[in-house]
């Protein structure tokens, strides 16, 4: 039974699909840029062994639209990997907030779709978006087993003192406050990665996913816990469009100083924040290249977003007691070596130090890019949120 898998970040739409036993995918894609002027589609197959790229430059409004063209190129006739909506058995979402009761991959039913809908104020950058989705692929493929897997699933793992806000407990118990965070699905498979690399089970691990939206977990023998987004994926790093931690205070005066709404408020910290504030733009490829203009903004930029990401590398070596590696990983981990240069910069006191080369070289798969001597490994590990998602589904059906 082949699996198609989707992956709905707030910037882009990611997607494979597999067959039900192999791990390598019949065909992949990517929509990115997603309400940007300048949308890309790139949309990878095999075609009698060789490995063919579709790519599309076109502006994408929004995830609805950008599953349509999904669909579009799945079934095209030309280029289909599959001839029949039919042949996809298992369509796998990726679904970001699951908040108190959806803790764990689930099959989709009206009252998930319900309980996914209910968190739209909790994660409003991406539930609504998955939702669109979930209703997409059940037009498009209207036999297939729809299944939810929850960013949130892998940090209930988090102990109280970790999960709790120090406000009164019925905030909790009433109204659900508290941290559930979120790219779960990345930091276990990530986490799961560099185990197995360093032949560690019980490794001491920081994750730092940086996409656009950012987090970092402290992953001890595999289990999260503690992470830097909260309530929702607003809190902690500062990301490409989202401010991260900021003192509540600021919404406090700009509410009753300012005279700002609470959907003025939310549109800014969650829109129009982070690398857009300091820059004006949020994806990191054009803040290099304002950066290599000599922008001084672009710099103050990159400074904050690497020494906040700092921060809790000291945080979280601090509640683990010790360090085995930290974990680059995501659009922005993987792909930007000044990023990783700025956060490990005077980082020898926990024994992280990088080999300049190593980190300047692309290449695919995991890499260690620590100096050789370094006590604390820094690897940078790709991510694969879809496999990992394809495989709870596997797990699922099994039970
Ligand atoms: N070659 C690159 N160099 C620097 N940053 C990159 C590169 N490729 C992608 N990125 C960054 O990765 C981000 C997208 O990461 P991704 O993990 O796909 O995001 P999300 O899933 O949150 O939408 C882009 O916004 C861009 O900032
Ligand atoms: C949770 C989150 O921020 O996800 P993404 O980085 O895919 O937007
Ligand atoms: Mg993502």
């Amino acid at each position: 039974m082949n699996i198609f898998v989707i992956n709905s970040g707030s910037s882009s739409i990611k997607y494979q699909l597999f067959t039900a036993t192999n791990e390598a995918p019949l065909c992949s894609g990517l929509v990115e840029r997603i309400g940007l002027a300048d949308g890309h589609i790139t949309h990878k197959f095999l075609r009698d062994g060789q490995e063919v790229v579709i790519n599309i430059d076109r502006p994408v409004a929004d995830h609805e639209a950008g599953m349509l063209e999904i669909g579009e190129l799945l079934t095209r006739p030309d280029i289909a990997v599959i001839h029949h909506a039919g042949e996809i058995g298992v369509v796998g979402h990726r679904v970001v907030h699951g908040g108190e009761t959806l803790t764990r991959t689930t099959v989709i039913t009206p009252d998930v779709k319900a309980k996914i809908k209910d968190l739209y104020p909790l994660a409003p950058l991406h539930n609504p978006g998955h939702y669109k989705g979930i209703e997409v692929a059940e037009k498009i493929f209207p036999q297939a087993i729809q299944i939810a897997v929850f960013d949130t699933a892998f940090h209930q793992t988090l102990p109280a003192k970790a999960f709790h806000y120090a406000i009164p407990e019925s905030f909790y118990k009433d109204f659900g406050i508290r941290v559930y965070g979120f790219h779960g699905i990345s930091h276990q498979y990530v986490s799961g990665k560099a185990m197995s690399f360093l032949g560690k089970p019980d490794a001491r691990l920081i994750t730092i996913h940086l996409g656009n939206g950012c987090s970092m977990a402290a992953v001890q023998a595999g289990r999260s816990i503690d992470t830097s987004m909260g309530l929702t994926p607003l809190d902690g790093l500062v990301m490409g469009t989202r401010s991260g931690s900021i003192d509540a205070s600021v919404l406090l005066y700009l509410m009753e100083q300012k005279q700002f709404s609470a959907a003025q408020l939310s549109t800014l910290l969650n829109k129009q924040s982070g690398m857009t504030g300091l820059t004006g733009h949020s994806d990191m490829r054009d803040i290099t290249q304002q950066l290599q203009a000599g922008d001084p903004q672009a710099q103050l930029a990159y400074a904050l977003y690497a020494y906040r990401i700092k921060k809790f590398i000291g945080a979280y070596a601090a509640a683990m007691n010790g360090l085995d590696a930290i974990v680059f990983t995501a659009g922005v981990g993987e792909n930007d070596p000044l990023v990783r240069e700025l956060v490990c910069k005077d980082m020898d006191f926990l024994g992280i130090a990088l080999d300049a080369t190593r980190n300047a070289t692309r290449e695919p798969g995991i890499r260690d890019i620590s100096a050789h001597d370094a006590k604390t490994k820094v690897l940078v590990v790709p991510t694969n949120e879809e496999l990992e998602i394809a495989r709870q589904c596997r797990t699922l059906l099994e039970e």
